[in-house]
């Protein structure tokens, strides 16, 4: 892959953008891990109050200068110039190529224009291409949403201006899908090269200093892009809550109360993050939701590898909710009602239910296949369940000594055992 601009000496710039949630960040750890011979400086910018992405970027040597509060398309449009300004005049010997992630909410324009109407920025780097992520499952939506009066639609803005659309998460939806959204995505942008992925894996030569950017096609389609003064609008409706609260999540209670907002709001929670700190591990914990669809794990397991909390670090839960009409003080409480506040829930009465099996009773409990196992307790429960959870059975599994709870007293989930045939 060529270096910098060779002929003019100017930075390449590829602009990446595309809707909430539909895989840019994925794509910047992937070029961050994979060998292509260019030092990347990655410039990130977020719609939220509260910064997720600068700690689900992945820690390398390349530069990353992360810039908040506001969208880069408007109100932090100086900050850009003045980082970018920064960043070819004191650090130009550390990096050859700028990627810029915007927001999912940005108009690409206003950004692109950046590298034409400013005079030092014009000098300094060459616009290489916008790249549009396209999540497959959910674009559809988002194009056909109907907005105010005067505001534009950020989705149509951002498959309109891209030099390649890269339509990603083709593994959520069919062969027959992607070929009618490929006609749609046509329909609005006829000369952008489409390009298709799963977990934003794309040739970065199809991608980096490809030098597809074009102004005359550009203005063709936009008469006014070169013009300052025209003003574009958001949808306001569309807004984020950050939530900042220090403590330790209750992990059931947290996986219940998410899934629960997800599956009841996830039309208009568009996209929600966080970084968090989970009872009985030093793990930072990760959440990613696009709408309805929620990926959870430990950091490790997510293959972020984020440093874990340290001792006497104070475990800051950080999340953020983007989307529409949102409740901010319901959110708040109910993420607060799954921090551990110190105090365990009374345990109350179990049912009065009687049980067929008694302590010290050889069973089969069903933990994916049926395994062995001995009764040790009638209504167990955990001291964090909420007051008056109980789970019929506590059982010691014979083969690794490991203990269980049986949710319900039902054959299928528990059976007697013939103590002769498998007993320790
Ligand atoms: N199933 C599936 N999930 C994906 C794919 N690519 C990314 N994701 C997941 O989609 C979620 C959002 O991805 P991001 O890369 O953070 O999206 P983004 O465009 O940076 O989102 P914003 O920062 O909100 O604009 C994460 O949970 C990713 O792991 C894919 O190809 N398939």
């Amino acid at each position: 892959m060529a270096q910098a601009d060779k002929t003019t000496d100017r930075i390449p710039v590829t602009v990446l953008t595309g809707f909430l949630g539909s895989g840019k960040t994925t794509f910047i750890n992937y070029i961050l891990k994979e060998k292509h011979g260019l030092r990347i400086a990655v410039v990130e910018n977020e719609f939220g109050e509260v910064g997720i992405d600068d700690g689900l970027v992945l820690q390398t040597d390349e530069e990353v200068i992360e810039m908040m509060n506001g969208c880069i398309c408007c109100t932090v449009r100086d900050d850009l110039i003045q980082a970018l300004t920064r960043l070819a005049t004191e650090r130009r010997h550390m990096f050859d190529y700028v990627v810029i992630e915007t927001t999912g909410l940005a108009d690409p324009a206003p950004v692109a224009q950046t590298f034409f109407v400013d005079e030092k920025i014009s000098q300094l780097y060459v616009l290489d291409s916008i790249v549009t992520f396209v999540d497959c499952q959910h674009i559809s939506s988002h194009l056909e949403e109907i907005k105010p009066e005067g505001v534009e639609n950020e989705a149509i803005e951002q498959v309109a201006f891209a030099d390649v659309l890269v339509l990603n998460k083709t593994d959520l939806v069919s062969a027959a899908e992607i070929k009618e959204l490929r006609k749609r995505l046509a329909g609005i942008n006829a000369t952008a090269r489409m390009l298709e992925s799963e977990q934003s894996r794309i040739p970065l030569d199809a991608v980096l200093n490809i030098r597809a950017f074009d102004l005359e096609k550009t203005l063709q389609m936009d008469a006014e892009f070169l013009d300052t003064d025209a003003d574009h609008l958001h949808d306001k409706s569309v807004s984020s809550v950050g939530i900042v609260i220090e403590g330790e999540c209750i992990p059931n209670r947290l996986n219940d109360w998410l899934s629960e907002i997800l599956r009841t709001k996830g039309a208009d929670i568009f996209r929600s993050k966080g970084i968090l700190a989970m009872m009985g591990t030093d793990e930072k914990f990760v959440f990613q939701g696009v709408h309805m669809l929620l990926n959870m794990g430990g950091s490790g397991q997510l293959g972020l590898n984020l440093t874990p909390w340290q001792p006497g670090e104070k475990r800051v839960n950080k999340l953020c909710f983007i989307g529409r009409n949102l409740d901010r003080a319901e959110l708040t409480a109910g993420f607060q009602a799954c921090v551990f506040n110190g105090k365990f829930p009374e345990p109350g009465s179990p049912p009065k239910q009687k049980l067929r099996f008694k302590v010290g009773d050889p069973v089969m409990a069903k933990v994916g296949p049926w395994a062995a196992g001995v009764i040790t307790a009638l209504w167990y429960r955990e001291p964090l369940w909420e007051t008056g959870r109980f789970a019929p059975y506590q059982v010691r599994l014979l083969e690794d000594d490991g203990l269980v709870w049986v949710p319900r007293d039902s054959d299928v989930l528990i059976r007697a055992r013939d103590k002769s045939a498998t007993a320790k």
